[in-house]
């Protein structure tokens, strides 16, 4: 590269940087709860990158809370093991041999893969599950669906008290019934559940599509219930899209000021949605468009 094209970049990476304060400002103390999609996972350079911004995000005062899915690593021990699986809705039907699956691959494998990417980056995670200290309470949503559970009752000090002293809660969507049984948790709908149980700021819905597309198949940078609801009944909003937008809408009504659903894949999403004035992916809540650094 010429001195002139380095000087040039420096330039840029000054401003892009300065013009960051506002949101660095505006995200200070702020919680942002974080979904990590099985399919966002990617490879390992895709996760070192997530878990360099999720402790940059906290070195600037934000209190970072990730919960994860983890979906195609729970099929592949499946198949592995031949048990067949099949989903309902978005929703895997799942039996007593399957949840003990899904939990030794969510609150094992992926949990501490997460866990080891953000102590690997300098930050210091502690990898749970919805079963820690009453932290997502459950009942079976559907008998038709086996061991699938919807939470209905939440105790989010766990996740509080990690944040106080600076421990970065990584969360694997499985929860305890009442009866001591344990139940497999859409990754999305745990995400919500506890974003809107600790009234976060943010909730980062991280996927493998750049945000949520309208009939012409291009991104909507922003969107209100009543357009989901439109879009929905019109098939646009489908299959795994459904789980994420719903997730959306009862976030925002327990509380949560925003929900963005954006790609984790591409590089530095998280950093690119908070601290930028485009922001990235699709911006879902009830009132203004896009996000300002006081909004
Ligand atoms: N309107 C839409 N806009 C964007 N994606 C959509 C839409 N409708 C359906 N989808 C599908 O939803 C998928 C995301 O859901 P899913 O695969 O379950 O993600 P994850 O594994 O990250 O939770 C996209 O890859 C896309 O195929
Ligand atoms: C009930 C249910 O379907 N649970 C999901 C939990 C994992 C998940 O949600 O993973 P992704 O976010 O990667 O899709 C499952 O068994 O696959």
């Amino acid at each position: 590269m010429k001195k002139q094209d380095m000087n040039r970049d420096w330039i840029a990476t000054a401003r892009t940087l300065s013009q960051a304060l506002p949101y660095l400002q505006r995200y200070e103390g702020a919680t942002v709860v974080i979904k990590l999609g099985g399919h966002a996972m990617g490879s390992d350079e895709a996760m070192e990158s997530f878990a360099r911004d999720v402790v940059l995000m906290q070195q600037v005062g934000v209190k970072p809370v990730i919960v994860h899915g983890g979906g195609p690593m729970i099929n592949k021990l499946l198949a592995d093991l031949g048990i067949q699986s099949e989903f309902v809705n978005g929703k895997r039907v799942t039996d007593k041999a399957t949840v003990e699956v899904v939990e030794m691959v969510l609150s094992g494998l992926v949990n501490k893969r997460i866990v080891q990417a953000i102590n690997g980056q300098g930050g210091r995670a502690v990898g749970i599950s919805g079963k820690d200290a009453n932290l997502m309470i459950c009942e079976q949503t559907n008998p038709d669906l086996g061991f699938v559970g919807t939470p209905v009752e939440m105790d989010p000090s766990i996740v509080q008290e990690l944040g106080e002293e600076n421990l970065i809660p990584v969360i694997a969507p499985v929860g305890a019934g009442r009866g001591g049984e344990t139940y497999n948790v859409n990754g999305d709908t745990a995400a919500g559940a506890i974003a809107g149980a600790l009234k976060a700021d943010r909730l980062l819905l991280l996927t493998d599509v750049s945000g949520v597309k309208g009939a012409d198949g291009e991104v909507l940078t922003s969107l209100n219930s009543q357009q989901i609801r439109k879009l929905t009944d019109e098939g646009v909003i489908a299959g795994g899209m459904i789980p994420k937008t719903e997730t959306a809408l009862d976030a925002l009504a327990a509380g949560v000021r925003a929900v963005v659903i954006l790609d984790g894949r591409a590089p530095n999403a998280c950093l690119l949605e908070l601290y930028t004035e485009h922001g990235a992916g699709s911006l879902i809540r009830d009132s203004a468009p896009r996000v300002t650094a006081d909004s």
